[in-house]
């Protein structure tokens, strides 16, 4: 192979940063994943949504090593072009690879302060362990400094200055949201899922969650991959969308094509809905927009 191929050859390894092949999750008899195929392009957004028990968090918990699916793969592929199958990986491998995560069910220490949940997020990028610490060490005591550095930016980034020292229980939901996505970021992802961040947060922090996605996607040039029922949102952060229903791939696209397509009007709505949708009859009451719902309600 020419220089010039292999550089090709890495330059398209190198475009997707996870891809998903023939993935299959089953719980006994109930297939939660079926032959699921997905790429996440280096530097996108891409909004993986579907209906309430569309596997969507199995998917996520699978992509992170909490479930292991018994067919297909997972590949991370650093910048370089290195490969790293993630299927069977245990959770820290995966997230010392390059994945991080926040939850659907908010997962912070509750009793300690903003700043302690990122810091300790950091510390696991750190080697000195708590001997290390506990003599005071001096590598230890320059990682403190380090960490302590970069959760205050972190904080700052995610536009919680204000709020480092208050117990994490004690914040909005919005803020804990905001806390989650900064401990993610303390832990250098190239990837980074969001399971539902708008849950539970109000119209303002929803605009804000937008505007930070993007600002996460832009400025530090991390992959996104977010689930969300809050079409809005999807529609206005994500580059492209995969659609899932019952555990398969319906569709995949950008957002106004998989919004007009068939199969997921009808995953959403029922088969006589998209039809007054899709084929001009009656919407009744503007409860869709563009065909798919443009906002659920919380707790769905
Ligand atoms: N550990 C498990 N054991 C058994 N079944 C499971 C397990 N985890 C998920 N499932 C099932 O897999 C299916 C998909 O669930 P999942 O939570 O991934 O859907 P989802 O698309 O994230 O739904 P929601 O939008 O409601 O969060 C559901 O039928 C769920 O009950």
């Amino acid at each position: 192979m020419s220089a010039a191929m292999a550089e090709a050859a890495g330059k398209t390894a190198a475009d997707t940063v996870v891809s998903v092949s023939g993935l299959t999750l089953r719980f006994g008899g109930l297939v939660c994943l079926s032959d699921v195929e997905l790429a996440l392009r280096r530097g996108e957004i891409l909004a993986v949504i579907g209906p309430n028990g569309a596997g969507k968090t199995s998917l996520f918990n699978s992509l992170t090593g909490v479930y292991v699916p018994q067919e297909g793969s997972i590949t991370l592929t650093d910048p370089d072009g290195a490969r790293h199958p993630l299927l069977g990986r245990k959770t820290h491998v995966v997230n010392r690879l390059g994945m991080a995560r926040t939850f659907q069910n908010i997962r912070l220490f509750g009793a300690l302060t903003a700043l302690e949940n990122v810091k300790i997020a950091a510390e696991t990028r750190q080697k000195s362990g708590p001997l290390g610490i506990m003599f005071g060490l001096p590598h230890a005591r320059r990682n403190e400094r380090e960490s302590d550095r970069r959760a205050h930016e972190l904080l700052d980034f995610v536009g919680m200055a204000d709020k480092l020292n208050e117990l994490a229980a004690s914040l909005s939901y919005g803020e804990q949201r905001r806390l989650e996505i900064a401990r993610a970021l303390a832990t250098d992802p190239q990837v980074l899922l969001l399971d539902e961040p708008a849950a539970g947060t109000n119209p303002t922090e929803k605009l804000e969650l937008a505007e930070l996605i993007k600002h996460i996607n832009r400025e530090l040039g991390i992959s996104v991959l977010l689930i969300e029922h809050d079409m809005r949102l999807v529609m206005s952060v994500a580059d492209r969308v995969t659609v899932l229903n019952f555990g398969k791939v319906i569709a995949s696209g950008t957002p106004s094509e998989v919004q007009r397509n068939r199969a997921v009007v009808e995953a959403y709505l029922g088969a006589e809905m998209a039809h007054e949708v899709l084929d001009g009859g009656d919407a009744d009451g503007g409860a869709v927009e563009g065909g798919v719902p443009a906002a659920r309600g919380e707790g769905e």
